[in-house]
């Protein structure tokens, strides 16, 4: 492709140098710059992309792409404003529009996202359909898995991702659809069919600063949702919400597309109701458009119910019967690292779960409460570089509703992991508690060995934070940990 039609997708753009020269490739890291590749430089929040410039001339990249004045460049150079937007733009017309090519469905929220998409997946392959992933625990095309590194990829890559799966025959791809990623614009260029939210509760707020600007960032997702709308089948847009959430009246006045709601305290299109859960479980009814349905699932928890909502919500959109999603959430046995139990034959349950913001610990806290027949003991802490203010707040919640607390590191990375845990203790005694009921380990691997020395039969142990995670990040270096190893060693290891 020649660079000037690349040019040409920005209007307020200056070509300098031979417009006609050939592009092969697209890239924004001069590590990876191969001969023939158009370099995009993105200003970059640690270091600048326009620095490495000269680098990636130098690697073989053919022209470049800049918002800010370079000198003595001996290649084709188009400035532009903004070098997110033309990296976007460019990176979907480079790969021929792939979203237009497949249908694209997109989950937000703060909770909830990775099971949300999981459940989808399920219920769209259980229609015969081939389908493709994208988030935290991994990326699916067809039937090949791939690591990530991240929730959502940056433009560039997910279009090239995109692209691999419409060359791979994948009729969907199903992703989540981070803040982060709303205000970097990496979803820009993205067609979605439709966008799914499932709720907001504090976290990010070291990115976004306060949970307004947060709001704001989900609500690009919708807002720029189903603009195209004529009634034409292949144009039609949903915005599925979930109505218990307030955020959720924003999003709907916000978007053009169909609003499909869920809820289970409010009224709604699909409501659930009659909520039960147990230690293997939840069963729960489900009042939708098309009728009724009594569903089980094997995973844990009221969250759960909410994350089946929008799944079913999502497979009414594409024309599932109810049967059918019955039977494929039916099916589901749970996601990698949530709510997920550590069984060596002992005497109390062992549970590891990802909840990492205050919302998800009171949830998964609330739940194990609710079925626990002995003390609940929880391990857990927060990330370092992360939300800050979320720490005292989780801190409480473990104070609210475990018996023993046990706080220890969640990838403290550049930060001193002591001072986390003290931020966490600044809020676990706040209302009072005892100094018997926690205590501060800042090693996780015996914070777990000891939670489970101490656990007596028919308590609970929780082990919360890093769910699918197989990594420590600390000062800066990251070693193998994985919650559940060190858990199945420690229950090896104890004396029953
Ligand atoms: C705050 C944030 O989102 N940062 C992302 C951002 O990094 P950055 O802007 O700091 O990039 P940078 O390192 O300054 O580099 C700037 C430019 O220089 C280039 N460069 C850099 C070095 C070099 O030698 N050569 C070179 O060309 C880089 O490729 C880049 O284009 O762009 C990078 C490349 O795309 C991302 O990897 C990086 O994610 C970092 C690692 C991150 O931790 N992001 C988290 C906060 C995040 O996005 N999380 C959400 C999930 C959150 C949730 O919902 O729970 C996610 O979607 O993953
Ligand atoms: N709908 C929900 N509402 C509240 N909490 C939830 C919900 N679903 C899951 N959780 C809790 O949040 C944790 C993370 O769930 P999940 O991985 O599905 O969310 P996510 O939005 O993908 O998270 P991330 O932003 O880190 O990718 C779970 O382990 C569980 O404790
Ligand atoms: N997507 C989240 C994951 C947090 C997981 C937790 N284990 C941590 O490292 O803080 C984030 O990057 O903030
Ligand atoms: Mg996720």
């Amino acid at each position: 492709m020649q660079l000037k039609e690349l040019a040409s997708l920005v209007m307020i753009s200056q070509v300098s140098g031979d417009e006609q020269v050939q592009i092969t490739g697209i890239q924004t890291d001069s590590r990876k710059v191969q001969q023939g590749d158009l370099f995009i430089c993105l200003p970059g929040h640690t270091v600048n992309g326009h620095d490495y410039a000269e680098k990636a001339v130098a690697s073989g990249a053919a022209a470049l792409v800049i918002q800010e004045d370079i000198k003595d460049l001996k290649v084709p150079v188009v400035k532009v404003k903004d070098t997110r937007f033309a990296m976007a733009v460019m990176a979907d017309h480079f790969y021929g529009h792939p979203s237009s090519r497949l249908k694209l469905i997109g989950v937000t929220g703060t909770n909830g996202k990775t099971t949300t998409t999981f459940l989808i997946d399920r219920i769209l392959e259980d229609q015969g359909k081939r389908t493709g992933l994208i988030g935290t625990i991994k990326m699916k095309i067809a039937d090949q898995f791939y690591e990530m590194s991240g929730t959502t990829p940056e433009a560039l890559q997910l279009q090239q991702h995109l692209h691999e799966m419409v060359e791979a025959d994948t009729d969907y791809c199903i992703m989540e659809v981070s803040s982060h990623a709303l205000e970097q614009g990496r979803v820009k260029g993205s067609d979605f069919k439709t966008a799914i939210f499932t709720n907001l509760t504090q976290d990010h707020l070291d990115y976004h600063g306060t949970m307004r600007e947060y709001l704001g960032a989900k609500g690009l997702f919708f807002s720029r949702l189903g603009n195209t709308y004529s009634g034409n089948e292949n144009e039609r847009r949903y915005a599925v919400l979930n109505a218990d959430d307030q955020a959720s009246e924003t999003f709907a006045k916000l978007t053009s597309a169909e609003v499909i709601t869920y809820a289970i305290d409010s009224h709604a299109d699909l409501k659930a109701s009659d909520i039960r859960i147990t230690s293997r479980g939840t069963t729960f009814k489900v009042n939708t458009p098309i009728g009724e349905s009594e569903i089980a699932l094997r995973m844990v928890g009221k969250f759960n119910v909410y994350n089946a909502l929008a799944a079913m919500s999502a497979g009414l959109i594409e024309g599932i019967s109810l049967e059918d999603l019955k039977a494929s959430l039916e099916a589901v046995q749970g996601v990698d690292g949530r709510v997920e139990t550590v069984d060596e034959g002992q005497s109390f349950a062992v549970i590891v779960d990802y909840a990492h913001t205050p919302d998800g610990l009171e949830n998964v806290l609330a739940t194990v409460k609710e079925f626990a027949e002995g003390k609940v003991l929880c391990v857990f802490g927060c990330g370092g570089d992360r939300d800050r203010t979320k720490r005292p707040l989780m801190g409480k919640i473990a104070a609210k509703y475990a018996d023993r607390i046990l706080v220890t590191s969640d990838n403290p990375r550049s930060e001193n992991p002591d001072a986390i845990l003290l931020d966490i203790e600044a809020g676990l005694t706040e209302d009072g508690v005892s100094r018997e009921r926690y205590e501060l380990i800042v090693d996780r691997k015996t914070a777990i060995e000891k939670a489970i020395e101490m656990a007596s039969p028919d308590d609970v142990v929780l082990i919360a934070g890093k769910g699918h995670e197989t990594y420590q990040i600390m000062n800066g270096v990251t070693i193998d940990f994985d919650d559940r190893l060190v858990a199945k060693e420690a229950l090896r290891g104890r004396v029953q």
